[in-house]
C-alpha cells in the first residue's frame, strides 16, 4: 500500500470520527463536562449513600422526582415545600419504591418567601438528624406574562422565592457545614439564568440573579475546598411548573399545560443531577436539543444568539396570545429533530 492512500485512508478515518463525535455532541443532553463525569466519573449509588440530603420544593416535578431517586440510595431524606399533605404522598412512596424505612424520611413543610421560618426549619432537621450533607434548593414559581400586563407585586414574589428564599435558607445551612468542614450546596437554577426568553422576565432575573450570587459564594468558600456549591441549569423537563406559572398578578397562576412531549423526561434530567452532585460539578448544563445548542449559541455568539431567540421569541409571544402558553416557540425545530433523529 503507498504511503498516500495510507494517508488518506487516515484523514478519512479522523474525519468519520469527527462526525461521529458531532452526532454524538447533537443528540447530548448535558454538556460536555457533565457527560464526561457520566461516564468517567464517580456514580452516585458510590457517593450519595448514608448522607442528609434536604429537597425543597419536594412536592412536586424535579423535587419529587429527586426524592424518590435518592430515597433508592438510602439517604436520610428531608422534604420540604408548602403543601404538608403532598409531601406526606411523596414520604409514603419512597417507602413503597425506596430503601429507606419511615424514621428516614422528615416531612418538612416550609415556604421559601417566609424567612422568619428558615432558622427554625434549620433547627429541626439537625435536632433530628444531627447534619445536614446535601441541600438542594430545588422549590420555585415560574412566569408567563408580557411586561406591560404584569403587576410589579409578580417580580418582587419571583424574587423573594426563587432569589431571596433560596440565599436566606442557604444563608441558615451554611454555618453547619463550614463548621464540619463539609456539605454540599446544590442550586436548581434554569437555561434561563444563562439565556432569555420573552413572557418569563421575572422568572429569568431570578434564576441570573441566583447563577451571579452563587458564582460569587462558590469563591468565597474556597478556603473550605469539603463545601461545594453546584448550579444546575436544566432546560424544558416534565413537571407541574408552567401549570404553577404566575401571570400577571400574584394571585393568577397559569393553570393548565397542553403539552409536554418536547420537554426531557424528569427521571433524566435527575439523573443527571445527581451525577453533578457525585463529582461536586461547579455548574452544569441539562438539556436536550435544540436547547442546549441555544446555551452554547449564547455563551459563544450572543448576537446570533440574540437573532435566533427574538425570531423564535416572537412565535413564543403569538402562542401565548392564542391561548397556547406552553408552547415555546423552539416547536419548529423540534419537531424537526424528533422527525430525522426517528429515521436514525
Ligand atoms: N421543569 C422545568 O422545565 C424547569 C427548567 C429549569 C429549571 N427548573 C427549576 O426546577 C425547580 C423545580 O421546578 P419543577 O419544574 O419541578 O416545577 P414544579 O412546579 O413541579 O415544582 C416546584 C416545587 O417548588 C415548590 N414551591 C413553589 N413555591 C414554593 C414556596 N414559596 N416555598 C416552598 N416551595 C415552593 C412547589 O410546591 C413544588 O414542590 C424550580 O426551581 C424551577 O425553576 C424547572
Amino acid at each position: 500500500m503507498s504511503w498516500e492512500l495510507l494517508l488518506w485512508l487516515l484523514a478519512l478515518g479522523t474525519l468519520l470520527a469527527l462526525v461521529v463525535q458531532l452526532l454524538r455532541f447533537l443528540r447530548a443532553d448535558g454538556d460536555l463536562t457533565l457527560l464526561w463525569a457520566e461516564w468517567q466519573g464517580r456514580r452516585p449509588e458510590w457517593e450519595l449513600t448514608d448522607v442528609v440530603v434536604w429537597v425543597t420544593g419536594a412536592s412536586s416535578g424535579i423535587g419529587e422526582e429527586l426524592a424518590y431517586q435518592l430515597s433508592k440510595l438510602g439517604v436520610s431524606l428531608v422534604l420540604s415545600a408548602r403543601r404538608a399533605h403532598e409531601l406526606e404522598r411523596v414520604k409514603r412512596r419512597c417507602l413503597e419504591n425506596g430503601n429507606l424505612k419511615g424514621k428516614d424520611i422528615l416531612v418538612l413543610p416550609l415556604d421559601l418567601a417566609d424567612r422568619s421560618s428558615h432558622e427554625e426549619a434549620t433547627k429541626t432537621v439537625l435536632q433530628e438528624f444531627g447534619k445536614i450533607d446535601i441541600l438542594v434548593n430545588n422549590g420555585g414559581v415560574s412566569q408567563r406574562s408580557l411586561f406591560m400586563d404584569t403587576n410589579v407585586d409578580v417580580y418582587k414574589e419571583l424574587i423573594e422565592i426563587n432569589y431571596l428564599g433560596t440565599v436566606s435558607l442557604t444563608k441558615c445551612v451554611l454555618p453547619h457545614m463550614i463548621e464540619r468542614k463539609q456539605g454540599k450546596i446544590v442550586i436548581v437554577s434554569s437555561l434561563l439564568g444563562i439565556i432569555s426568553v420573552p413572557l418569563s422576565g421575572g422568572y429569568c432575573a431570578s434564576k441570573h440573579a441566583l447563577r451571579g450570587f452563587f458564582s460569587t459564594l462558590q469563591m468565597e468558600l474556597d478556603a473550605y475546598p469539603g463545601v461545594t456549591v453546584s448550579n444546575i441549569c436544566p432546560g424544558p423537563v416534565i413537571s407541574n411548573i408552567v401549570k404553577n406559572s404566575l401571570t400577571g398578578e400574584v394571585t393568577k397562576t397559569l393553570g393548565s399545560e397542553a403539552d409536554q412531549s418536547h420537554k426531557m423526561a424528569t427521571s433524566r434530567c435527575v439523573r443527571l443531577m445527581l451525577i453533578c452532585m457525585a463529582n461536586d460539578l461547579k455548574e452544569v448544563w441539562i438539556a436536550e436539543q435544540p436547547f442546549l445548542l441555544m446555551a452554547y449559541l449564547w455563551q459563544y455568539m450572543p448576537t446570533w444568539a440574540w437573532w435566533l431567540t427574538n425570531k423564535l421569541g416572537k412565535k413564543r409571544i403569538e402562542n401565548f396570545k392564542s391561548g397556547v402558553a406552553s408552547r415555546c416557540g423552539y416547536d419548529m425545530l423540534i419537531q424537526k429533530r424528533n422527525d430525522r433523529f426517528q429515521h436514525l
